[in-house]
């Protein structure tokens, strides 16, 4: 038999990539909501019920409004949205960040998808803390360059309809430091302070890049690039998604050029590991709609369902 899933906010980019994942297969049934009622919160509360997995692919305060509508205590919410990723009673949907992790996701009945610059940040930072060779207070600072369609429909709009001159070149954005997904980028990592940390959109459609600066020098052991980069692969090598690449890896660059859509249309995140004795660029590459966003839920509910986690996914 089929699982129920409804996919609240299916209109929009999560969603459509969600649907474009599930709808050929056969283990799980679509539950469709009359179009002219996809937002109407008794409609989507009948689904909501209904259905085995609902994925919540709407704004944040939409996907509160559709968390408190669950009746049934065998629906099981992933939510893409922003609204639950550090809140106690929500399970984080990144099943690599730890070994009891994929048993938490197969019991809870509330996940929250990590947000895209935060995957990619807390894989390549959050190993380092738990072996106690980065102290919870290092002073992180890191980047991230992203296509547009995290923005979601409007970004996607303003790049492809209205596209003004300035969106040519890269733009650097949450420049006061407090993008929304620094309280997930502490927690999920263990840092006891956000890191600084700027966000940069340009002019290609998906894919990602988190690059974390480290100075050697403030770890609390002498280590090498070559050795953090042994650590992350030994830390990530029974993980179907998570390749780790040789410590600077020029076969993986172009002329010397990093290619940030490198994942795209995987669920894969690549990390690599550049630099020298004193100073290290730890980079986790993913396609900010595969284990960004949609990928992610994806793996996520198969695992909820004790299904093999792969399933539907490259
Ligand atoms: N894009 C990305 O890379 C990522 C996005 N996310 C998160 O996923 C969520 C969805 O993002 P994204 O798909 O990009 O956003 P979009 O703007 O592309 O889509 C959001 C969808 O939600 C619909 N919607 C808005 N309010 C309601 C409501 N009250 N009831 C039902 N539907 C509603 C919108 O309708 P309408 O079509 O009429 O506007 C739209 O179709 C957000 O919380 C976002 O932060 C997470 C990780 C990555
Ligand atoms: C280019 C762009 O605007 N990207 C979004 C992040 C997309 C993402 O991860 O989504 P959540 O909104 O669910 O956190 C941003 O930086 O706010």
């Amino acid at each position: 038999m089929a699982f129920k899933v409804f996919v609240d906010g299916r209109e929009g980019t999560t969603g459509l990539q969600i649907i474009d994942y599930l709808s050929s297969r056969k283990d799980v049934e679509l539950l469709e909501i009359d179009p002219d009622l996809r937002k109407d919160p008794r409609e989507r509360q009948k689904l909501i019920n209904q259905s085995d997995v609902t994925f919540l692919c709407l704004p944040d305060a939409a996907s509160r409004e559709s968390a408190s509508l669950v009746t049934n205590a065998d629906t099981c919410i992933i939510d893409a949205s922003t609204a639950f990723r550090t809140h106690p009673d929500w399970v984080y949907g990144l099943p690599e960040i730890a070994p009891e992790q994929r048993d938490l996701l197969k019991k809870s009945k509330k996940i929250a998808n990590p947000g895209c610059h935060a995957t990619a940040f807390v894989l390549g930072v959050h190993p380092l803390i738990k072996a106690g060779i980065m102290p919870p207070d290092y002073p992180a600072c890191c980047y991230s360059i992203t296509g547009y369609s995290g923005g979601g429909k409007k970004l996607i709009t303003a790049y492809e309809q209205l596209h003004t001159p300035s969106l040519d070149s890269p733009r650097h954005y949450a420049l006061g430091l407090v993008h929304k997904h620094l309280p997930e980028m502490t927690v999920r990592t263990g840092l006891t302070a956000a890191p600084v940390f700027t966000p940069v959109v340009a002019d290609f459609y998906k894919g990602l890049a988190v690059t974390t600066f480290v100075h050697t020098r403030l770890l609390t052991k002498k280590v090498t690039p070559a050795d953090i980069r042994q650590l992350l692969a030994r830390y990530y090598q029974d993980e179907p998604f998570i390749r780790v690449f040789p410590f600077d890896d020029a076969n993986n660059l172009d002329n010397g050029f990093f290619d940030v859509q490198g994942c795209n249309n995987t669920n894969r995140a690549d990390i690599f590991v550049f630099g020298n004795p004193e100073q290290m660029a730890v980079i986790t590459r993913i396609d900010n709609l595969g284990k960004g966003a949609s990928g992610a839920a994806v793996q996520c509910m198969n695992i909820h369902l004790g299904l093999d986690e792969a399933t539907g996914l490259v």
